[in-house]
Order: structure tokens, then sequence, then C-alpha cells
């Protein structure tokens, strides 16, 4: 922390100093392209997926050789307030599934040979219930942030966001309508499968955490303290820190996309190195992904959280480096260009 500023300011200051991306690597790699042996354009967004590669990893031949899925897990205060089908004890029950290989996320990061990290995020203290205090005070969720953006310290070149933790589609949800207004129905969805009354009970308590906060949310870094959660917070770091140390990031579904927008909501152009690994099902994702401008990869009424629709979309990005690089040009194969 430095000593000149708050907490918060020094936030500020890492998004300000972020590269841009490397637009040399960018044209080398559609220079390249231009030569390899298909009709030009047939790719089609694996085209565009090598050159966001190359731009945001700052390297004229782009590879996908360590690729990692990091899972952040939190729990969350708002659970009190009976919005999730399941008990908080979940969470970490989940936590020990990922770890003995029993979850989705473990085949999915098997099957294309995803490295895989979780982060318990202080699970035996859940955050403030944001309906009646602050989620996090601001030391708790810059050091959350900090926590996020160590997790990548092992190194990778491609990395896939995802997270854990019972209720926090009920706090993505106070995270939107804080950020973009609306009813709060409009962003509240089922989440793990909440019936009827729990689904009233999640609009009820996103209504009561906007209007006991309301007079602080025009920050998008208050809207994250005060209604969001550990897990957000360290992605939020985490994106942060990919983006200083050239690494691409996919993103997952509803609740990685909050911290997606609370950078994007600072500045737009904080989440340029990020893509939409897939279209959840959950509550107004498809709303979300147009205000952000990302179009997801996959759409395959996935809901699950766990980081499995940016591990999938990893399959593809993986492909997208490895059919650019691998590709014989028309010079090479020996095949005739267009008349
Ligand atoms: O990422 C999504 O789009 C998503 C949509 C619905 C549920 N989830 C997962 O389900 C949990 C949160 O659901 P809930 O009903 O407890 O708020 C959490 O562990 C998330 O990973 C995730
Ligand atoms: C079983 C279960 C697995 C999950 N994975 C991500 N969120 C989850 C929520 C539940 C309830």
């Amino acid at each position: 922390m430095a000593a000149s500023g708050l907490p918060f300011d020094d936030i500020r200051e890492l998004i300000a100093a972020m590269p841009g991306p490397d637009m040399e690597a960018a044209n080398a790699v559609r220079a390249r392209d231009a030569n390899l042996t298909k009709p030009a354009g047939s790719l089609g967004r694996m085209e565009e997926i090598a050159e966001w590669l190359a731009a945001w990893q700052g390297k004229g031949k782009p590879a996908v050789d360590r690729p990692l899925v990091c899972v952040f897990a939190g729990n969350h205060g708002v659970v009190a307030q009976g919005v999730s089908a399941y008990p908080q004890a979940v969470t970490r029950q989940m936590l020990e599934n990922f770890a003995a290989g029993g979850a989705a996320i473990n085949q999915i990061c098997a099957a294309y040979d995803l490295g895989f990290k979780v982060f318990d995020l202080a699970l035996d203290l859940p955050t403030g219930d944001f309906t009646q205090t602050d989620a996090l005070d601001e030391r708790a969720c810059v050091a959350t942030m900090a926590f996020g953006m160590e997790a990548l310290v092992g190194g990778t070149d491609l990395l896939c966001l995802g997270e854990m933790g019972i209720g926090n589609t009920t706090s993505a949800a106070a995270i939107y309508a804080a950020l973009y207004g609306g009813d709060a129905a409009h962003w509240c969805g089922r989440g793990t499968g909440v019936d009827d009354e729990g689904l009233k009970r999640k609009v009820a308590a996103v209504e009561a955490g906007l209007a006991l906060h309301r007079a602080h949310l025009k920050d998008p870094l208050e809207v994250l303290r005060r209604l969001g959660g550990r897990e957000v917070a360290a992605i939020c770091g985490a994106i942060i820190a990919a983006r200083s140390q050239r690494i691409p990031v996919i993103l997952d579904g509803y609740v990685v996309t909050a911290a997606a927008a609370i950078l994007h909501a600072i500045e737009p152009s904080t989440i340029d190195h990020c893509i939409a690994g897939h279209l959840s099902s959950e509550g107004a994702h498809a709303d979300v992904l147009a205000r952000l401008g990302k179009v997801p990869l996959l759409a395959l009424d996935m809901r699950l959280g766990e980081g499995s629709g940016a591990a999938l979309a990893a399959g593809l990005v993986k492909a997208a480096a490895a059919v650019h690089s691998g590709m014989a040009t028309f010079e090479q194969a020996q095949v005739a260009r267009k008349d």
C-alpha cells in the first residue's frame, strides 16, 4: 500500500498504468493469417482469437502452453436472507470435491490439459450481509484484490477465471443493479435453482441492499466492497495483474463477469484483454455482456460457475493458437492462391 494514498487509490493507480495491446504483434498475426492455406476469413472468430492472443501476450507468435484455471471461493453473509437453494456449507464441500478431482471443472481441465488452482478466501469468515451492513471494509477489499493479483505468481499464458460461493449470484445481481440501474428482478436469476419464494427473497435482498447503500454506489469500488464478495474482489485483482503481466483472460459466467463489470465501470479499456468464455443462462448475463461489448464464445445453457464455461472456451483458444502457428502457408504447401 503506498504511503501516499488510500487503498482504493492504489487500485486506481494500477489501472491507470495498465499496458495497451501490442498492435505490432496483432499485425504480424494478421499478415501471416493471409498466407495460411485457407480462404481468407474462413476461420471466422478463430482468426480474431489468434490476433487477440498476440495483442495481449505481446508476441507475434501467440502460444498457449501453460493455460490455467483459477477458481476463487468465498462465503456470503447474504445467504442468511434465504437466497440460495443450497446451504453455505456447500462452498467448502465443493472445495474438497475440487481437491479430490470430483467436480465438473476437474474433468474439463483434464480433457483440455488445463492447469487448475483453487483459492479459499477466508471461507470461515463470510462477508457481511449486504442487506444489513457493508460486505467488506476497504482494507479487506483491497487485501483480497491483492491476493487475487498474487494468484498468478506461478505463471501462465492464458488465464481462465472461475468462482465458487453459495449466495454469490445474489451479490452479482446487486452489483449489476447498482452499476446499471433497473429493477432488481431483472438482475436476479435462479442461481443454483431457487424456487419462486426463494427468487422473491433474492429480489427483496437486492432491493434492500440498494436502499441501504444507495448514497455510496457511484464509485464502482464502493459497489464492490459494499455488495460484492471476496471471490469477486480477488477476480478483479487477477484481471488487473493479468493485464500487467501480458496474460489474456477468459471470463466465466454471471459472477465472474460482475468483477469485469466493476473494472469496466472504472475504465472500459481495463477489460480489453478479457473475452467472454460463454453465455450463462443465469439472469441477465446476455444484457451484461452486451453492455461490456463482449460476444461470448460459447452458449451451452450452462449456469454452473467454477470456471466451467471459461475452461471449455479455453479449448477453442488453445486450438486457435495451434491452428495459427501450425498451419502451412500457400507457399510451403504449394497450394495455388485465389485467381
Ligand atoms: O457463473 C454462473 O453463471 C453461475 C450461475 C448460477 C450459479 N452459479 C454457481 O452457483 C453458486 C451460486 O448460486 P446461488 O444460487 O447460491 O447464488 C456459485 O457457486 C456459482 O459458482 C454460477
Ligand atoms: C453442487 C454445487 C456445485 C457448484 N459449483 C459451482 N457452484 C456450485 C453450487 C453447487 C450447489
